[in-house]
């Protein structure tokens, strides 16, 4: 069974490369050149041969021969084409054969996405054909107008299918290429009349107006009076309509307050223009409009517009004709030549044989202690199955009905005794299953290479934004989570336990499934070694601050500035995501994928950030607290922006854990840890002091523990995937990350007059009245915090008023009393 499946992974994983067709950029220049100047070549070639067909045709059978010569513009060269085109081709539909090789030209050239170039030549040679065949009717009157494949196919489709027929199949084609192609259905044709309709009423009313107001100007004493007469006489004659009417005219009154020629009466027929002109101006520009016309007594029509159109629905059609134009934007065109990392670099640790060990008798021979051991505890077993996994086997037993779970839970110690064996987990129950798990580690434990999962179909199809193959399960299934549904992971483990080759795992999931342009690493490795090897890939896959030089970070007081300029990312990121009216970074690219962003706003493709710290407890202790706000900032806010953070620890104690973090970070992986404390801390409950270590690891997401064998993956085997993206074509730079000034930042000893603190003058008359520089002193009296009293202190140091920094001791004052510091400061 697992031989069988091995097959297929593998067979799916040869399948996994895409033959690589394109053209450099330059080779894509130079291509797109060519056709476009070669389409022009044949565009003047054609032209001349319509005038000179005639006399050059005698001489096409000597064009070999130089001293021959042809009347044609592109002289042999076009005759000779020409006559194979256009006369024993197309005839004059060949011209389509010119314009489609510059289009190819122009899509080569401009690098654009090819796509759309494939549907221009099918249906620029299907009109090509069906004009011929059209043309080949008038074959008698000019040979040169469908060409003889025209007059050909006509005359094939005639013998067949008669006259009548062949105009009727070409009818055919032409109402397909009207609808399929060009769109055009019975609706938009209606649409356009009765738009055009429309715009004639709208025309003719105007006119009306003009004359009429040109009228009232004229008889502007008369009028209201003739007017009143005319509805008196109107409203006696029609009365009940009239009444109809004019209760359509006061129900508009009442609810469209706004619409001042509703309001007027047809006697003040100077504002009922003008408010009609103003309601008419934004007419131009609206698509759609229906006009709805309110007959008034005075044979006058008052006409009330309702516009529909809505400019989001034109912002959408606008963006479909620029997908349909260019295509989707396609991030990873400036690397579109980039190639993922093959799976032979990964070693498969079990080449030649099945990755499980464990024999017959080694299980034999632990069920049999299982059920003696509890048999002892007079705990009778109705049932019993084991489940061999990578490095534990998974012995599930049903106990006989009546016995308390916690009496077998209690005898953990007596089983591991009785099994001589370390890491033994008893799971009572195993949730959703109705069983008691006692979890047995196999003698001899199998290494799960990082080449079988990545081979998995189920990372290969995984449906994932992140997918992260974490190992195998005790089913011996491959793990894969998504890490931005996580959306943040700790990893902690005793040291030597696995978690450098678990981040590793992480890491070399991610660089086989993303392209360079959709995820960043932003690494911090204070231990200066782990991760080093992804130096090589800075330029495809890392990100970092502008003015730093190394993209991985090993310098604990550096990674503030990071993490505050990651706080900057992300706000940055939540405006843009506000501005596009969307929820998270997905449906954010999605938008901007099919164009729907304008880039000049400022809209670009976000790839996703993922932080990876190796160390975080010597961080913590280094960079204090300072490092903890940030974090909590990121982990709290962001998930949806695609910065997703990993964290791991060697020592997992509360001071380095801490509620905050913790509680931000759902997602944990725990390796074997030293204690039962430990375990909790990490996980929330005990398991992981039971662990076996290499790899041997606890993953929850919140709710169960899962216990998975971690994928192994080398040192050499990473230095080849590195090595592998390194060499290939990157970015000009890595990944830029915000700038970020830090506080401290301004607190050099040449600090400005101009630049100094409000307080500064404050602040050296308390320090100088108590001859003491002391920056707690400073907080005290300035009720200032500490970071602002230490920058007073510094700018006090610049100016000269106190000494220099003299650890534990308070700085001296330079300046004796109040007298003397006014005279120094005058002075500077
Ligand atoms: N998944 C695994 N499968 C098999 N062996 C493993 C696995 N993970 C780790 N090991 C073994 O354990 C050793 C130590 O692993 P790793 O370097 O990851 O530990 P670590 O927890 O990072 O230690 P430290 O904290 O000291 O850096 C590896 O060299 C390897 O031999």
């Amino acid at each position: 069974m697992a031989k069988k499946k091995k097959t297929t992974t593998k067979k799916k994983a040869s399948g996994f490369k895409k033959p690589n067709l394109n053209f450099t950029r330059k080779q894509k220049v130079i291509f797109g050149s060519f056709l476009i100047l070669f389409g022009i070549a044949l565009l003047v070639a054609f032209t001349s041969f319509l005038f000179n067909w005639k006399v050059d045709q005698s001489t096409l059978s000597q064009l070999s021969d130089r001293s021959v010569e042809t009347q044609n513009w592109m002289s042999k060269f076009g005759a000779g084409i020409s006559n194979f085109f256009i006369y024993k081709g197309f005839g004059v539909a060949a011209y389509s054969i010119a314009v489609l090789v510059s289009l190819t030209g122009f899509y080569f050239f401009f690098g654009m996405n090819k796509t759309n170039l494939k549907v221009f030549w099918f249906w620029g040679v299907l009109v090509m054909i069906w004009f011929s065949t059209v043309l080949g009717f008038f074959a008698n009157s000019n040979a040169l107008l469908g060409g003889m494949i025209g007059f050909e196919t006509n005359d094939f489709l005639q013998d067949y299918l008669g006259f009548a027929g062949t105009i009727l199949l070409l009818a055919f084609i032409l109402i397909v290429y009207l609808v399929a192609r060009l769109n055009i259905t019975p609706e938009v044709v209606a649409k356009y009349f009765h738009k055009t309709k429309n715009e004639v009423a709208e025309d003719f009313d105007e006119a009306q107006q003009q004359s009429s107001t040109f009228e009232n100007e004229e008889n502007s004493s008369t009028t209201n009076q003739s007017i009143s007469v005319n509805n008196f006489d109107n409203s006696s004659s029609n009365s009940e309509e009239t009444e109809a009417e004019l209760a359509i005219k006061f129900e508009q009154k009442e609810e469209g307050q706004e619409s001042a020629a509703i309001q007027h009466e047809p006697e003040d027929k100077n504002a009922l223009n003008e408010a009609e002109n103003a309601t008419a101006t934004p007419e131009v520009k609206s698509p759609v409009k229906e006009k709805i016309v309110i007959k008034s007594n005075d044979e006058e029509d008052v006409a009330m517009e309702v516009e529909t159109a809505e400019e989001e629905e034109e912002e959408d059609s606008l963006s479909k004709k620029i997908v349909k134009d260019f295509g989707e934007f396609d991030p990873t065109l400036e690397l579109s030549n980039y190639k993922f990392p093959t799976i032979e670099l990964l070693k498969d640790y079990n080449a030649g044989g099945s990755s499980i060990t464990i024999d017959q008798q080694e299980l034999e021979e632990n069920k049999d202690n299982i059920v003696n051991t509890l048999k002892n505890y007079k705990i009778e077993i109705a049932q019993i199955k084991a489940t061999v996994g990578p490095t534990v086997t998974l012995y599930e037993i049903v106990p006989e009905a009546g016995i308390r779970i916690s009496k077998i839970k209690n005898l953990e110690d007596d089983i591991a005794l009785s099994l001589a064996a370390l890491g033994i987990r008893i799971i009572a129950p195993i949730p959703g299953r109705g069983t008691i798990g006692i979890e047995v580690p196999n003698k001899n434990a199998s290494i799960v290479s990082m080449r079988s999962v990545v081979a998995s179909s189920k990372f290969q199809h995984a449906e994932m934004q992140l997918p992260i193959a974490l190992g195998k399960t005790i089913s011996n299934e491959t793990f894969v989570v998504d890490l931005a549904k996580m959306p943040h992971l700790l990893m902690a483990g005793a040291t030597g336990q696995g978690k450098s080759v678990g981040l590793n795992c992480i890491l070399t999931s991610l660089l086989y499934q993303k392209h360079p342009a959709e995820v960043k690493f932003v690494l911090v490795d204070p231990k200066k070694v782990e991760l080093t090897l992804f130096n090589k890939i800075e330029r495809h896959y890392l990100a970092k601050l502008p003015d730093s030089e190394e993209a991985i970070i090993t310098d604990n007081t550096k990674v503030i500035n990071t993490l505050n300029s990651l706080c900057i990312e992300m706000d940055h990121r939540y405006d843009m995501l506000k501005d596009a009216m969307v929820r998270n970074i997905k449906e954010y690219n999605e938008k901007f994928k099919a164009r729907k962003l304008n880039p000049e706003d400022g809209h670009k493709f976000l790839p996703y950030i993922i932080l990876v710290v190796d160390e975080f407890a010597d961080l913590i202790m280094t960079a204090g607290k300072e490092v903890e706000m940030p974090i909590a900032r990121l982990a709290q806010l962001a998930r949806a922006i695609g910065i997703h953070l990993i964290i791991a620890t060697q020592r997992p104690s509360v001071n380095v854990i801490t509620g905050m973090i913790k509680a931000n970070f759902p997602a944990r992986i725990a390796f074997r840890v030293t204690s039962k404390i430990d375990s909790r801390t990490i996980l929330d409950s005990g398991g992981a002091e039971q662990l076996i270590g290499r790899g041997d690891m606890l993953y929850t997401q919140g709710n169960d523990l899962v216990r998975l064998q971690c994928a192994f993956v080398d040192t050499p085997e990473v230095e080849k995937i590195t090595e592998f993206i390194g060499s290939q074509k990157a970015y000009p730079d890595a990944h830029q990350l915000p700038e970020y000034e830090s506080e401290e930042s301004g607190t050099g000893l040449d600090i400005d007059v101009d630049e100094r603190d409000k307080l500064f003058t404050q602040a050296a008359e308390v320090l100088v009245t108590a001859q003491q520089g002391s920056a707690s002193l400073l907080q005290r009296k300035l009720k200032v915090g500490y970071n602002r009293a230490g920058r007073l202190i510094d700018q006090l140091e610049a100016a000269g008023i106190v000494g220099q920094f003299e650890g534990s001791k308070a700085r001296q004052v330079l300046i004796s009393d109040l007298v003397a510091l006014e005279q120094h400061l005058n002075n500077e």
